[in-house]
């Protein structure tokens, strides 16, 4: 018989429509998630009554919470669930380096009394706010899992429990040091996810990094050489990791016919001091009609602005291919290689925030510091079928029930 076990996990409320009811001006957080959507369902609460506990919480005091205690599951646990709710609760589009900054510092404060940290929060900037703390608790030796919802978990048929409960499952017997998503059954790096849809309930994806973990009827499946366990120290020094400041950086989407006047206008905004730039395909943008581009971001460059290259591309990587994205190499821009744009924003803002000095920021850019980034030499972009000349054509019945029709069918 397994011995009973009551792991100890914080669950953090900061938002997002997970927790949100319907008002006269749309949906928004609702203060009564925890106990009329969560305590109530048994899958999380086994009745144990007048359960408390004291963290720090969001704003550095000390405040006593309620506590629940899980149902005994497989493994001969009943997870405990202490439940720290953000005020104000947010939607998460309004989220940034202040949030990211609480989380951190909530996380940080109460470490030593738990074994992981669940964080609900907005699916919008989910990714976003993830990748920064992939950085910010980079030294943590513990699980931290954020998680949210397509739907209110005050709706019969929300993704909310399955999330919520797939989260607390996984950080409380996983040994998962990094920060993740548990989302639609798939457990993600933290700085490798992007939102990929507005309502489906696999609403996000890790395009150049295959999923921690994937849950599925029959059991679940965990990719346990690709989980970091390199050099987290052995504890946590809570005075090493800085505030962050998202307002020093930009995100620059390159379209067809982006003019230097626009470029400029980004680079030279006072206070900014790191630009992402989303470019086309494998780190190309429009430099035949007009040089004048590549001398603003020179210049910028010159002036101590980190300018990182990216690709609007879901998937591969930036390379030095092109004569485009090779100039604007010489010209000073840093390759991000295959980080999504949340990871690249959010590192640059980490970056930024821990050093003054621009060319080790731009060099840290190019490097992987938490799994973030594909470094080129293993880059898979290269790799080729062999000719399609060559393959087999297997045959599919369609859906429809028509068959597959071959202008040669007697040779296939
Ligand atoms: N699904 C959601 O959570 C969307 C919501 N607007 C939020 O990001 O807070």
């Amino acid at each position: 018989m397994l011995a009973h076990t009551e792991p100890r996990v914080l669950l953090i409320v900061a938002g997002g429509t997970i927790c949100m009811q319907d008002s006269p001006t749309g949906l928004v957080p609702s203060k009564l998630f925890l106990e009329e959507a969560i305590k109530p369902k048994q899958t999380f609460n086994d009745g144990t009554d007048g359960l408390v506990d004291e963290v720090v919480d969001e704003h550095g005091s000390r405040r006593s919470v309620s506590c629940l205690r899980l149902p005994r599951d497989r493994y001969g646990a009943n997870v405990r669930c202490t439940v720290l709710e953000f005020d104000p609760l947010i939607d998460s589009s309004s989220a940034h380096s202040p949030t990211w900054n609480q989380l951190s510092t909530v996380v940080r404060a109460n470490q030593a009394r738990y074994e992981s940290f669940v964080i609900c929060h907005g699916t919008d900037t989910l990714a976003y706010t993830a990748a920064a703390l992939s950085f910010m608790l980079k030294d943590l030796d513990k699980t931290v899992i954020l998680t949210g919802s397509q739907k209110s978990m005050f709706f019969p048929d929300s993704d909310g429990s399955n999330n919520l409960l797939g989260s607390l499952v996984l950080s409380s017997h996983l040994r998962v040091p990094e920060v993740c998503v548990y989302f639609g059954n798939s457990l993600f790096r933290g700085s490798r996810v992007t939102k990929v849809s507005a309502s489906n309930y696999s609403g996000f994806e890790s395009p150049n990094a295959r999923p921690l973990a994937e849950v599925s009827e029959s059991g679940i499946t965990v990719h346990w050489d690709d989980i970091n366990q390199a050099s987290r120290g052995n504890g946590f020094n809570s005075n090493s990791v800085p505030e962050v400041d998202s307002s020093k950086v930009v995100v620059l989407k390159v379209f067809p016919g982006i003019t230097a006047k626009l470029v400029g206008s980004m680079l030279n905004t006072k206070g900014v001091s790191g630009v992402v730039l989303e470019t086309f395909g494998a780190g190309n943008m429009p430099l035949g009609m007009s040089d004048d581009i590549l001398e603003t971001i020179r210049q910028a460059v010159q002036r101590g602005v980190v300018v990182v290259n990216i690709t609007q591309c879901l998937h591969g990587s930036v390379t030095s291919s092109y004569e485009p994205a090779r100039k604007l190499a010489d010209a000073g821009i840093t390759p991000g290689f295959d980080m999504t744009t949340e990871a690249a924003f959010t590192k640059l803002i980490y970056l930024l925030a821990s050093s003054q000095n621009s060319s080790d920021v731009a060099r840290k850019m190019s490097t992987n510091i938490c799994g973030e980034l594909t470094p080129p030499e293993t880059d898979e972009a290269d790799k080729q079928f062999a000719s399609i000349a060559q393959l087999p054509i297997r045959y599919v019945r369609s859906i429809s029930g028509r068959d597959f029709q071959s202008i040669r069918p007697s040779k296939l």
